[in-house]
């Protein structure tokens, strides 16, 4: 069953001289239960779309249900039934972690008793706080805080926008471990990250970038549609490495990535090639190795293809 759809949704901000899209023509689907991540950089167009799917924004066009009940016109019904974690922190910062989340299950007529049970294993961890105002919280005990408000009321939906931005390494761990328990629980998540390294926590994901979805699929599947060679290459002075490999006849793309410059190369070119032509220079301590593309590799080689070969990235949903 469908727990999520988006057909065409385009959303523009601005006037006619100075108009920003933010969404164009965005058409997915998410299977009830699914973990799925809206993957893209600042500007993206995660916040735009998630305020549309949970009621608090209009598109200008295009059409969007949320368990079958359509954004627009079922609006009470679906805030009933989702639970929506603002990017921004959204919890009254001068009332203590117990009295927000009273607050949030009251504006739900429901009681922090009723639904205990899905929110006691994030919830217990903040527990010792109960007396803390939010505001004095550190940013991972927000997180949680905020996370066990939007889950109070049971939703069947969970909408999470850049919960881990801004979070320590291990509090962004323990997050998607706490999702990962919630998805058990039959909750369908949509959550959206600029980390590329998500991407393989989530059963699928949509990569998105100034609006437009690039590809939808799994994070193997879309590994596995990365069909150039790859090399890792580094140097001495990695600098002057990147602009030659950046001028190489067979290079498509050449990118600074961690410690190496990721070489994506022309077909008809190999690892052999590279090392004469950079034999020719006078790099010295040159390592080349072949490198397995990972989800950033994928999302900046689709980013640089034409629009219309992106948009044919589109896959159904599984
Ligand atoms: N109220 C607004 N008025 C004008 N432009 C806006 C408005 N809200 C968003 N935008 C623009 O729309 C585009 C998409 O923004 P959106 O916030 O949806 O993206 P995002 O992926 O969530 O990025 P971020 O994490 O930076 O918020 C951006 O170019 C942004 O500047």
């Amino acid at each position: 069953m469908k727990s999520v759809t988006a057909q065409d949704l385009v959303k523009t901000y601005g006037t006619k001289k100075d108009v920003v899209t933010a969404l164009n023509n965005v058409s997915f689907e998410v299977e009830q239960g699914e973990l799925f991540g809206i993957i893209g950089p600042d500007g993206a167009g995660k916040t735009s779309l998630f305020r549309i799917l949970t009621t608090l924004l209009l598109a200008d066009s295009g059409r969007a249900t949320v368990d079958n009940l359509d954004v627009v016109k079922d609006l009470k019904a679906i805030r009933k039934r989702v639970g929506y974690m603002p990017g921004r922190f959204s919890l009254y910062q001068d009332l203590t972690v117990a009295e927000n989340l009273e607050f949030f299950a009251t504006i739900f007529e429901t009681s922090i008793q009723e639904n205990y049970d899905l929110i006691k294993d994030i919830y217990q961890q903040i527990e010792p706080f109960k007396d803390r105002r939010a505001g004095k919280l550190s940013g991972g005990m927000k997180q949680k805080l905020a996370l066990s408000c939007a889950l109070i009321h049971r939703p069947g939906v969970l909408f999470l926008d850049e919960p881990t931005t801004g979070v320590d390494a291990v509090s962004r761990k323990e997050f998607w471990d706490m999702l990962k328990t919630l998805k058990r629980q039959g909750i369908t998540i949509l959550v959206s990250t600029p980390y590329m390294d998500e991407a393989s926590l989530c059963d699928r994901v949509a990569l998105i970038q100034t609006g437009n979805i690039l590809s939808i699929d799994s994070p193997a599947g879309i590994v596995d549609n990365f069909k150039p060679t790859l090399l890792a290459v580094r140097a001495n002075q990695m600098y002057p490495l990147l602009l030659d490999l950046q001028r190489y006849e067979g290079a498509r793309d050449a990118y600074a990535f961690g410690e190496y410059h990721h070489l994506v190369l022309k077909s008809g070119f190999n690892e052999a090639g590279v090392r004469s032509y950079l034999d020719r220079s006078a790099h010295e301590g040159v390592e080349i190795k072949p490198s397995r593309p990972v989800i950033e590799d994928c999302f900046i080689a689709l980013m640089k293809q034409p629009t219309g070969a992106a948009a044919d990235n589109h896959q159904p949903s599984a």
